[in-house]
């Protein structure tokens, strides 16, 4: 048999990912040629800093990333540089010159699949992205592909593994938040500008990539509800754990039905307490976790390293291999699929269940009057505690699913009584039946 034609890749950005990127490619070079049915070769690597040393060979460097996409001989643009701007454009133009692209990045995605997806859909190449959420954890494949006959309700994941080694570590020594994210970072798990990861705009950009295709529809990041976990303390934990609960940040897509069968989409970020008995409770330190719940399969779940340089690298190398077997032996990866085109429902309308903790006078009748602002607004309790007393006293009260509007507005009027000191903490609380 004659060997096919050699398949070029260019790497732009050689950071944490794109190192192990060019690391694996050069060490697995046999391998990933018997696998893909021709040899697979790297023709450039796009770095912002020629003069830093590094370990590949001097003439596959450049500081061209958008000469170094044009090349002829290059079948396959590996984009590992993060930021919209220039990877946006330098996308574009590979996918509109015949080239297949992977990315791992979920910010971009977030805002341009759209765009992006119809450059490869009108040029005939692929766009594949498995890194961009959950790293190493196969989740967009096993969403686009396997379940692409099934009707998926549900897609509750930790995609966050900054976040959820801060949440972990505060459950696990009652340690502040400031404190242990100062760890997190010593550790190397969060960024110098932890921003993205701890105000929840990295879950929730995951969170659009995974919506729009659980739920066939274009999904971006404005349209996910986000809150992130620098308000959350080590009494939220502490309490959680009374109620046998802890805290994560979730990002939640889910499909909502109306009472007259109509259908949204809710696409979510929040901490939330969630029994110590459901799956993702169990999920520690940097790891990521994806629950989906659909009509046929029922509840699956997907574990592992949600980040890391090498994790990571393993799911681009995996979209890498699926793209050059389609240069060679023909056939396409799966196309964007928006046909079903739901709309985005507001957090408002959604029902969930709040964790309220406020400070309250010791004496008789705070109670009803608590409780009375519920009820008013047609918000059913499912359990209350009172800790502390006199100057101390505090009172927890969990309810039960309603709309999030009616929960937020009970917020606020507790917030306005006088016999309330402070509304300390409000989470939701997820991942229950009732
Ligand atoms: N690190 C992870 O665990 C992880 C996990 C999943 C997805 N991702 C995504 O992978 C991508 C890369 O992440 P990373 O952690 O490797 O980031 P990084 O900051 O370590 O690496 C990015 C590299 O790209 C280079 N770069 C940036 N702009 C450039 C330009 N214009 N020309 C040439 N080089 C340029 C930078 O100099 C840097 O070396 C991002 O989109 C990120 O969101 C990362
Ligand atoms: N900052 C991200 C990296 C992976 O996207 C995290 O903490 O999970
Ligand atoms: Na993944």
């Amino acid at each position: 048999m004659s060997e096919k034609k050699t398949i070029g890749i260019a790497v732009l950005g050689m950071g944490n990912v794109g190192a192990e990127v060019v690391r694996i490619i050069e060490e697995n070079a046999a391998d990933l040629r018997a696998r893909v049915g021709a040899p697979v070769e790297l023709r450039g690597v796009a770095v912002r800093d020629l003069s830093r040393p590094r370990k590949i060979a001097q003439e596959l460097i450049t500081d061209d990333p958008a000469g170094l996409v044009a090349r002829d001989d290059v079948d396959i643009v590996v984009e590992l540089m993060g930021g919209i701007d220039p990877a946006r454009e330098l996308i574009r133009t590979a996918l509109e010159s015949g080239k297949s692209v992977v990315t791992a990045n979920k910010a971009l995605l977030a805002e341009y699949t759209g765009e992006l997806a119809t450059a490869a859909a009108q040029a005939k190449v692929d766009l594949y992205f498995e890194a961009a959420v959950a790293g190493a954890i196969p989740v967009v494949r096993p969403l686009m592909q396997s379940l692409a006959g099934d009707t998926v309700e549900r897609v509750a994941g930790i995609v966050n593994g900054t976040t959820n080694f801060i949440l972990s570590a505060m459950a696990e020594t009652g340690a502040a938040y400031d404190e242990t994210l100062a760890e997190a970072g010593r550790l190397g798990y969060a960024e110098a500008d932890p921003t993205a990861d701890v105000e929840g705009y990295d879950a929730a950009a995951k969170a659009a990539i995974l919506a729009s295709i659980a739920f066939h529809t274009r999904v971006t990041a404005a349209d996910v509800y986000r809150e992130g976990i620098t308000h959350v303390t080590p009494d939220d934990l502490a309490a959680a754990r009374k109620f046998d609960c802890t805290v994560k940040l979730l990002s939640i897509c889910e499909r909502v039905r109306g009472d007259d069968g109509s259908q949204r989409v809710s696409a979510r970020v929040y901490p939330a307490l969630i029994p110590l008995s459901h799956p993702l409770a169990t999920v520690n330190g940097a790891f990521n976790a994806v629950v989906v719940e659909a009509e046929n399969a029922g509840r699956l779940m997907f574990y592992g390293q949600g980040a890391g340089g090498a994790p990571t690298a393993s799911a681009v190398l995996g979209d890498m291999v699926m793209a050059a077997r389609n240069k060679v032996h023909g056939g396409r990866g799966p196309l964007e699929s928006t046909y079903a085109s739901l709309p985005i429902a507001s957090i408002d309308e959604v029902p969930t269940r709040y964790y309220v903790s406020m400070r309250v006078a010791d004496k008789p009748g705070v109670l009803s009057q608590v409780a009375n602002e519920f009820s008013k607004r047609s918000v059913s309790i499912a359990a209350v505690r009172q800790e502390g007393a006199g100057d101390d006293a505090r009172l927890i009260v969990v309810t039960h699913r309603a709309p999030d509007r009616a929960q937020s507005e009970c917020v606020a009027a507790l917030e306005d009584m006088d016999s309330v000191t402070t509304v300390s903490s409000v989470l939701r609380l997820e991942g229950t039946d009732d």
